[in-house]
């Protein structure tokens, strides 16, 4: 078995052990072509090429026929009007060597040279066409590629996208896109030097059959090297990439916004700068070794290359001493072995070349196939148009990954639409999974979710998705307008005026618009310029505009006023409340208990589990978790020294002490 060239494995510096915890293992999707790219040989390219021509025409085909004919053709061309000019200066050579007076050997000449510059001209001609055809292929070629991927990644399942497998996939095959852009062009100088060696070597094997294996014997030396250097750098690539990662990632750090505050605060900067001296000297390290080693091979190559043109030259002298060749053909023959020598090297890099981004593609086309089993399924049964209730039956559900225990553990309950129904419990204990899982976002392990009684999990998910609006805990902050951050809640629908003003009015959002330069028109986006950052209440007044502009059946609110102030919060209270009133559902999601004094039902869940269901009152009266924790918040404000004024204004994290029970 032929040995794998080594990476060298990274030397683990102290910064990496302190900063990562131990060394960076490479551990990404690349894994999987790896040894297909380090077995790669001469035999190996040879077999693969139809295939990877195959592939790269495929591409352009689908993106520009046009554009993909123009290239084919004018390649082909290209390399056959090579040949043609091969045998034109041969015939031209033969011309001039000739016997006869030097004037009729020059007008013997004359057609030849014609023939010559009318291909030259045709050269340059199909050169300029397939320039053209290229430059417009290559980002059509990107574009479609890209397309395909982020299509993907917009359809399947939230659990793909948590899946770390299919996630490195994803950050794999975000390679694929621009790898197929420049499969183009590498394609395309493959085929004008495969054309260009054919036409070469046709006419060289016409000269004398004995100068074919010599052209292969000079350039055997330089496709060995090229071979050797590429199959060394992909496996240091692998081997260091997660390094070099890491060193970008300390890199960015210091100019990131977000650290920012802390990097001068605490004095962050020069600790982070010396950690990444310290991993970008271990990275060079390698390059250094890299050089040494290509100048090593380098060498090696250019002296096997000289004995073998030596030996080349010999032969072709030997065949002109023994009158078994005219001069006028070993001019030819000289001219014939450079041309060929140079498109077989050109061969073999671009073949290399092709090979490496061929792989990059092919993740992109695993995407596509794996992505198929994590779309999000369209169709099915219909949801009953007015349900009474969505009912929890033994509902478990495990992440997936290592998870100790299911983050909802056989949780049978009930919520009644039209109703405010509040979710509380500790952290963990399975709050958001429930609503996600309510929301379509995640199935159940076990267990089922019924609404009256059609099955969620048989149910057109589109449909579903429709009667949800939900602000999550961590919801998107988009880097667009005011406008499109409240609008962006229902994309569907035109976007007018008015229904972004109701929204904001359902919010109370009104003076977060008021304070901002242009209104609904100013971009939320720090980083660029004319940008304007909000505050993080501000922002969760925007998510709760965005919930309501939505107008699902059932709003989700999750942690709706962690961010905000005693009177905004106050305030969003007052509106969920109102909207309950008109029907709505709302399932609530707080710690603060005293906010969850208006809900119809209560649902406590612990470690996953539920544990209590009744009304706040009821709850409070049975002395169990819910009182406790009600007790707990309870404390905290009556311990606190009241200020001077007795009459000040109640705050509504403030609670009223619970009745014994
Ligand atoms: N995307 C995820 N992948 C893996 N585990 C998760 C994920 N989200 C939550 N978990 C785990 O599931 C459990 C329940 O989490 P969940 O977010 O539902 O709790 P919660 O009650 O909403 O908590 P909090 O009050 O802190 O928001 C936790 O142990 C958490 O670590």
């Amino acid at each position: 078995m032929r040995k794998k060239p080594k990476a060298e494995a990274p030397g683990v510096s102290e910064s990496e052990r302190l900063l990562f915890g131990g060394p960076l293992r490479y551990d990404t999707g690349w894994n999987s072509h790896q040894d297909a790219f380090l077995e790669l040989n001469l035999r190996a390219m040879v077999t693969r090429l139809p295939s990877l021509l195959t592939a790269s025409f495929r591409l352009a085909w689908q993106a520009d026929r046009p554009a993909a004919r123009i290239v084919l053709v004018a390649e082909v061309s290209r390399g056959l009007s090579q040949a043609v000019s091969l045998l034109a200066v041969n015939s031209v050579l033969g011309r001039l060597i000739g016997g006869g007076p030097l004037e009729e050997r020059l007008r013997g000449a004359v057609p030849a040279l014609v023939v010559m510059a009318a291909v030259m001209m045709a050269g340059a001609l199909l050169r300029a066409a397939s320039t053209y055809a290229t430059g417009r292929l290559e980002p059509k070629v990107e574009r479609v590629a890209t397309e395909r991927y982020l299509e993907r990644a917009a359809t399947v399942e939230l659990a793909a996208i948590e899946d770390h497998t299919f996630h490195k996939l994803l950050d794999t095959a975000q390679y694929g896109a621009a790898s197929a852009r420049r499969m183009i062009s590498y394609a395309t100088r493959v085929v004008n030097a495969m054309i260009s060696l054919v036409a070469a070597a046709g006419v060289l094997t016409v000269l004398h059959p004995a100068l074919l294996p010599l052209l292969v014997t000079m350039t055997l030396p330089s496709a060995w090297s090229a071979l050797t250097m590429a199959r060394r750098r992909y496996a240091s690539f692998h081997a260091w990439v997660q390094h070099v990662r890491a060193g970008r990632l300390l890199g960015a750090l210091l100019i990131e916004p977000e650290a920012a505050p802390e990097v001068r605060v605490h004095g962050v900067g020069p600790f982070l700068l010396r950690h990444f001296r310290a991993m970008a000297e271990t990275a060079e390290a390698e390059q250094t070794r890299l050089a040494r080693l290509a100048a090593g091979t380098g060498l090696i190559a250019a002296g096997w290359t000289g004995l073998a043109t030596a030996a080349t030259y010999a032969t072709l002298g030997g065949l002109l001493l023994g009158g078994a060749m005219a001069l006028s053909v070993a001019g030819t023959a000289v001219i014939a072995i450079r041309t060929g020598s140079q498109s077989l090297d050109t061969l073999v890099v671009e073949v290399n070349a092709l090979h490496e981004e061929a792989l990059f593609v092919g993740d992109l086309q695993r995407l596509h196939t794996e992505a198929a089993d994590w779309v999000v399924p369209v169709g099915g049964t219909a949801l009953p148009d007015e349900p009474r209730e969505i009912r929890f039956e033994n509902v478990t559900f495990t992440y997936p990954g290592d998870a100790r225990r299911p983050a909802l553990d056989g949780v049978t309950l009930s919520v009644p639409l039209g109703k405010i129904v509040a979710l509380v419990g500790e952290n963990g204990s399975g709050k958001t999974t429930l609503v996600k899982l309510l929301a379509g976002l995640y199935a159940p392990g076990e267990g089922r979710i019924l609404w009256d009684d059609v099955d969620a999990a048989d149910t057109d998910r589109r449909l579903l998705a429709e009667r949800v609006a939900m602000v999550a805990q961590n919801f998107k902050r988009w880097p667009f307008t005011a406008r499109v951050n409240v609008a962006v809640g229902r994309p569907s629908v035109p976007l007018t005026e008015e229904r972004v003003a109701d929204a904001v009015g359902e919010a109370g959002a009104q003076d977060v618009l008021a304070d901002l330069p242009h209104g609904l028109d100013t971009l939320l986006a720090r980083n660029f310029s004319g940008g304007h950052e909000l505050s993080g209440g501000q922002w969760q007044r925007l998510g709760i505009a965005r919930a309501a502009y939505r107008h699902g059946r059932i709003l989700i609110v999750d942690e709706p006023t962690a961010a905000l102030d005693a009177r905004a919060e106050l305030e969003v209270f007052e509106k969920i409340r109102a909207l309950a009133g008109t029907g709505q559902t709302v399932i609530l999601i707080t710690h603060r208990l005293a906010s969850v004094r208006h809900a119809d039902l209560v649902h406590v869940l612990e470690q996953g589990r539920l544990v209590e269901s009744g009304t706040p009152e009821e709850l409070l009266a049975s002395g169990g978790v819910y009182a406790e924790l009600y007790s707990l918040q309870a404390e905290q404000f009556t311990k606190v020294p009241r200020g001077p004024d007795p009459s000040s204004r109640d705050l509504p994290g403030e609670v009223p002490a619970p009745k014994a029970g």
